[in-house]
């Protein structure tokens, strides 16, 4: 799969996301999350595709396991390249998402990768321990989402890059690490808690970094993504 740094489309509507990547080459890897895809339904995927973008639809199914079952049967269609769910859903959930995929991708047609949000990079863990109850560490927790959508066939997580190298550890290199929250270094963290910046992210073992405002607020978008990129290849702090 790309590699590239993967930029997240939270736009408001399909003129604004296809005007802003007009200065970007094809092959750039986006992800259209809920904002973009609530509006334009499956047709600003067809046009990103059309226009030669890979797509990481980012809808984050978590329901009984029949309703994510068939949703993602729809989804398969669609022609993104990476879907994901929330591993809260549960490992009957997870298998069912993946049930779905299959079902749904036509014959000789190729399966979306599929990915499960462990959690989310706006949580602490004190948060975490005080609102869901849990009471390992955000690390132990996210390892065993990790640990169950695995279990589950599924071709890797959304984490932070803080606990990309357990996983990595754990579940092996070629499970994908799928890591936002990232920030250059003295950027706004936003409503991020648990943040690295791509040179943090490349040594600490994530496989794709999710970037949004670092690049769509930045003053030259084009600029901050290849300083961005830079970074994720090693070539930079
Ligand atoms: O699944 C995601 O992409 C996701 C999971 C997560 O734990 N944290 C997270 O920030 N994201 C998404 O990654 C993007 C991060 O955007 P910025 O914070 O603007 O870089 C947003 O589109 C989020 O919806």
């Amino acid at each position: 799969m790309n590699t590239s740094p993967i930029i997240a489309l939270d736009f408001e509507h399909q003129e604004a996301a296809l005007s802003f990547l007009k200065p970007f080459e094809s092959g750039t890897f986006v992800k259209v999350g809920m904002q973009l895809f609530y509006k334009e339904g499956p047709a600003i995927v067809y046009h990103l595709k059309e226009q030669g973008f890979d797509v990481f639809l980012d809808l984050k199914l978590h329901d009984i396991p029949n309703t994510v079952k068939s949703a993602m049967t729809s989804l398969a269609s669609v022609g993104a390249d990476l879907v994901n769910v929330h591993a809260a859903g549960g490992s009957f959930m997870m298998d069912a998402a993946l049930e779905g995929l299959d079902i749904g991708t036509a014959a000789g047609g190729t399966r979306p990768s599929i990915i499960a949000v462990t959690q989310l990079t706006s949580t602490t863990e004190e948060q975490m321990q005080r609102e869901q109850l849990i009471q390992t560490s955000l690390n132990d927790s996210v390892l065993h989402y990790a640990k169950l959508a695995q279990t589950s066939k599924l071709d890797g997580v959304v984490c932070s890059v803080l606990e990309a190298g357990s996983i990595a550890e754990v579940c092996g290199n070629e499970f994908l690490k799928v890591t936002p929250g990232i920030r250059l270094a003295n950027e706004a963290a936003h409503d991020q808690k648990r943040i690295a910046t791509p040179a943090e992210a490349k040594k600490m073992g994530s496989t794709h970094i999710v970037v949004g405002r670092s690049i769509t607020e930045a003053a030259d978008p084009l600029a901050a993504y290849q300083e961005i990129a830079r970074q994720w290849k090693g070539l930079g702090k």
